[in-house]
């Protein structure tokens, strides 16, 4: 059987000064897991400290991300920013359609295909974020939600062109995000994930990696990693500390192992 290298990240959402972005890739950048071969690293920081974080991980195995991008490459857009200009700065990686920019700032499964084809004409990696709220799962209606994000969110990539499109999904539920959120039990993920998997094939005929996230923490991360069609974990909270992400990082690297 092959050993799964699984995706592990963070996205640090509105966090962090300068300062503290440092720190976190002081700590990163000289633990055991910078380099790391068993696990697929990356950070995802505000847009300001993209430059300064690529910098500091240069020469790293963590990629780096900005946490939203305009569909369009440059225009009267005030204050957006494009993913030419994401790239310039270092990103490799584009954040798409969290439930944060759902909910609070707009973003539509329209503008989420728009963005994760721009990301991936761009050759960045996209990592398009789905999810259930907690009406639509107390009503029953997850797996159709879920199959309409998927399938819009993939709908306008280009897949038949000779790069092969780098497409990462992450379902985090939107029940289980942030203070409030409450753990989603790993038999639950697991279901989600090999109905989602199925969905990746009925509608662009191919496997792609996804990832869990919400509510990911040292007690269940082992657990959700190991399960079969979880190829990485997408931790907010507790990887904001960069000893939390390499902690997690370690125990599954060694569950794996
Ligand atoms: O973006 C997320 C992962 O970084 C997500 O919102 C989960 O946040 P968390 O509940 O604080 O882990």
């Amino acid at each position: 059987m092959m050993v799964k290298r699984p995706w592990i990240g963070t996205n640090w959402k509105m966090n962090k000064t300068f300062a503290e972005a440092d720190e976190f890739c002081r700590v990163l950048g000289g633990s055991e897991f910078a380099d790391c071969e068993k696990a697929q690293l990356f950070a995802i920081p505000t847009a300001l400290a993209v430059s300064r974080v690529s910098e500091a991980l240069k020469g790293t195995n963590v990629l780096v991300g900005t946490q939203n991008i305009h569909w369009e490459d440059a225009g009267q857009f005030t204050g957006e920013i494009s993913a030419p200009q994401a790239k310039d700065a270092g990103a490799k990686m584009a954040l798409i359609g969290h439930s944060e920019r759902r909910e609070m700032f707009g973003e539509t499964d329209e503008t989420v295909s728009l963005k994760a084809a721009a990301a991936v004409r761009q050759g960045l990696v996209a990592l398009v974020c789905i999810g259930d709220t907690i009406d639509e799962f107390n009503d029953g209606r997850t797996a159709e939600v879920l199959r309409r994000q998927t399938e819009i969110a993939l709908s306008k990539i280009d897949w038949t062109g000779a790069e092969t499109p780098q497409v990462l999904v992450a379902y985090e539920p939107v029940w289980s995000i942030g203070v409030r959120g409450v753990p989603a039990e790993p038999d639950f993920v697991e279901e989600r994930h090999a109905e989602i998997k199925q969905l990746f094939r009925s509608a662009v005929g191919r496997d792609l990696p996804l990832l869990y996230g919400g509510s990911v923490n040292p007690q269940n991360a082992v657990d959700l990693a190991t399960r079969e069609p979880v190829d990485g974990l997408f931790i907010g909270r507790s990887a904001w500390n960069a000893s939390g992400l390499v902690g997690i990082v370690r125990d599954v690297t060694n569950a794996l192992a």
